[in-house]
């Protein structure tokens, strides 16, 4: 059988060096190119190394696996699907208008791919459970937490999992209807009524709390990436599910049984 031949662009950040280690342990897969702006090496890890997406066009690939930063990720992605690269994108920061217009092109293409805000199993499972408890619990807050180095807020998690809730709860505004916000900011970013609240401090990975209450009684669900290698299981998992399909799907839940 052959070998799903992957490229990695991001490939010397934190989580791009870690898919490469992932990548490079799986027998499976071979490493076909990096891409990184900066870099003067030719070669990495036994792959060619590129600064500039559009020298790779021509290149032999399957999978473009992506962990760059959110200016970036739109135009990466549109590069991938035009060129016949299967895109397992991880970076975070597209706008739904974006995710359409990039399922129109991949279903014009006939191409597989994913957007997934998170690929730990967990935090999947995590953005699953709020939505069900979102029937009985329809007041809800999210209090994403990351390290300080994170370009952006919300994280990609927290809006999913914001979105994920909208489909099992009428939009509503929660606390007091005459609640006054004494200092801006501090009732969090207002999603149809919840809230979400982004926590950046050094020494946290990713962790989100998803926090229900109702009629004396609340429920709290959260999943914590102590380590990045905590994506890696959903990365591979990708790696292998966009060669099966015909279109880009969003979010790592459309490749498990749940
Ligand atoms: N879906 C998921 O499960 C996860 C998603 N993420 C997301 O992944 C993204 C990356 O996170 P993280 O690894 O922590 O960030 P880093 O800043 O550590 O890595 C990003 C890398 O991308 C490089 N880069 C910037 N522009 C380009 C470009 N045009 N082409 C190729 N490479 C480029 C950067 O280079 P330079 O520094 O030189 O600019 C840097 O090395 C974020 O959006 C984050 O939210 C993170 C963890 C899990
Ligand atoms: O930047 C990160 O680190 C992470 N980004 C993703 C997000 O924005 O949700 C996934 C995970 O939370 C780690």
């Amino acid at each position: 059988m052959s070998k799903i031949k992957v490229i990695i662009a991001g490939f010397k950040g934190r989580m791009g060096s870690t898919a490469v280690n992932m990548v490079l342990e799986q027998a499976d897969f071979e490493l076909v190119a990096l891409l990184d702006p900066f870099t003067t090496e030719a070669e990495a890890f036994g792959a060619p190394v590129f600064n500039v997406k559009e020298e790779l066009k021509d290149l032999s690939a399957d999978v473009w696996i992506d962990f760059t930063q959110p200016s970036v990720a739109f135009e990466n992605t549109k590069f991938a699907i035009e060129h016949g690269f299967r895109p397992a994108i991880g970076t975070t920061g597209f706008t739904e208008e974006q995710i359409a217009e990039l399922i129109e092109i991949s279903r014009l293409k006939n191409l597989g791919g994913l957007i997934a805000p998170n690929f730990a199993l967990g935090a999947v499972l995590l953005m699953q459970f709020s939505k069900s408890a979102a029937k009985y619990f329809p007041d809800v807050e999210i209090i994403e937490l990351h390290h300080d180095k994170k370009m952006d807020a919300p994280s990609g998690t927290a809006v999913k999992t914001a979105e994920l809730i909208s489909e099992n709860r009428k939009s509503h505004k929660q606390g007091a209807a005459d609640e006054l916000e004494t200092l801006a900011g501090a009732r969090g970013a207002d999603v149809d009524g919840m809230r979400i609240h982004s926590v950046r401090l050094p020494g946290l990975v990713a962790h989100q709390e998803v926090i229900f209450g109702s009629l004396g009684e609340g429920l709290t669900l959260r999943h914590d990436s102590y380590d990045r290698v905590s994506f890696m299981t959903g990365v591979a998992l990708a790696v292998r599910e966009v060669m099966k399909v015909n279109e880009l799907k969003y979010g790592l839940e459309h490749f498990l049984d749940l």
